[in-house]
């Protein structure tokens, strides 16, 4: 190297940055909450779109189309909105005017944000979105990339796995990077139906609320959703994952088989789905003699139709009905303490590496 001359003479000249080059934001990265959705409203045309959207889904119901269109469009999206769009009005929260899953779900993601605002400062911005319905995943990811984040975990609210639930929740995140010039780098926490902090939370939480009780149940069942056999029986690891968590919650509680049940609801259609149904339990244990029993849902990180409605309400009055007494419906984590610790211990570890 001719010595007179400095390196950095020798370097090429800076790159001009063009006038109208657009303003470029990296550096953050982005957390995204996902659960399902909820309708806009209870009404007829609110509960309508929502059904459209969520039951046209593939990964939802697997039907052919030229058997399912019809039976959707003619049938289902007539009869159903009324009678659903009544039930919903029994959880609605008024004073926000939406359901309580929305609620929850913004809940969790402001406080997730606080805490990760203690960890990481500005440098994770956490927002929440729903698969169907409102507010929809494509808007949060755009407002993600705006705010800087050139890295984002999809964070589906589902402790176990269902193509019906979580991989949905993540197609329709692709879709929206398919339209991307700029794609961020993506990663998707993985289900933690058997997480310690998950089973300790769902075991803590309902010791507690039991011990608010004044009665003691003979039997406590676990419900979780179900999906048609047919899903099981072409892989999906939804069931094995659901008994998984059941066997370390019995483990954990030290309780034989006969006091700790576990069972599935929200049946759909006509085709069998996986069993024993949550309802028919209900009615065979209140038809048994059990005369006290509890019934928690731990697979849904948040209340909804499915637990207030359904399990709280029509499986409370199957039990009531066919002989039994006592009945309680144990709460979901929702924004509880226990329930926040257990997104924030998968967000933390799903960052590992970013951060
Ligand atoms: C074939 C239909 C359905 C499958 C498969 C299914 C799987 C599934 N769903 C949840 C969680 C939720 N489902 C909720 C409501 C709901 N689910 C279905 C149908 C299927 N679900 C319908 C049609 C509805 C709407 C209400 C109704 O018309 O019955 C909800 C509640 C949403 C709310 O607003 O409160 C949740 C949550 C899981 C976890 C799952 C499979 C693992
Ligand atoms: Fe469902
Ligand atoms: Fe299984």
């Amino acid at each position: 190297m001719n010595k007179n001359v400095s390196p950095l003479e020798l370097a090429p000249a800076a790159p001009v940055k063009p006038a109208d080059h657009p303003q470029v934001r990296t550096g953050r990265i982005g957390v995204l909450l996902m659960n399902l959705g909820t309708p806009d409203g209870t009404d007829y045309w609110s509960m309508r779109r929502y059904l459209k959207e969520f039951l046209s889904d593939r990964r939802v119901i697997e039907t052919s189309r030229l058997i399912w269109w019809p039976v959707l469009n003619l049938i289902i999206l007539s009869k159903r909105p009324g009678p659903k769009g009544r039930d919903y009005a029994t959880i609605w929260n008024k004073e926000r005017d939406e359901g309580p899953l929305k609620t929850i779900t913004r809940s969790q993601a402001e406080q997730v944000a606080e805490r990760m605002r203690a960890v990481a400062g500005d440098k994770v911005v956490v927002d929440w979105a729903m698969r169907y319905g409102n507010p929809p995943v494509k808007p949060a990811i755009e407002n993600l990339l705006a705010q800087g984040c050139d890295r984002i975990l999809l964070v589906p609210l589902y402790p176990q796995y269902a193509a019906a639930t979580s991989a949905t929740a993540c197609d329709q995140a692709f879709r929206a990077l398919m339209e991307m010039r700029w794609q961020p780098t993506v990663r998707v926490s993985p289900p933690y139906f058997e997480d310690p902090v998950y089973i300790d939370a769902v075991v803590n939480s309902m010791k507690r609320d039991l011990a608010k009780l004044d009665f003691e149940p003979e039997v406590v069942l676990v419900s979780f959703h179900g999906v048609p056999k047919s899903y099981l029986l072409k892989g999906d690891p939804y069931h094995c994952q659901c008994v998984k968590t059941y066997r370390l919650m019995r483990e954990a509680m030290g309780w034989p088989a006969e006091r700790f049940r576990m069972s599935f609801q929200s049946r759909f259609g006509t085709e069998e789905w996986l069993k024993p149904y949550t309802d028919e339990t209900v009615e065979s244990l209140a038809k048994s003699g059990v005369k006290r029993m509890a019934i928690l849902a731990p697979g849904f990180s948040a209340d909804c139709l499915e637990t207030l409605e359904e399990l709280d309400g029509e499986n409370r009055e199957i039990f009531e009905h066919n002989g039994g007494e006592k009945f309680a419906y144990l709460p979901c984590l929702n924004d509880s303490e226990d329930g926040i610790r257990v997104i924030q211990a998968v967000v933390e570890r799903e960052l590992q590496g970013w951060l």
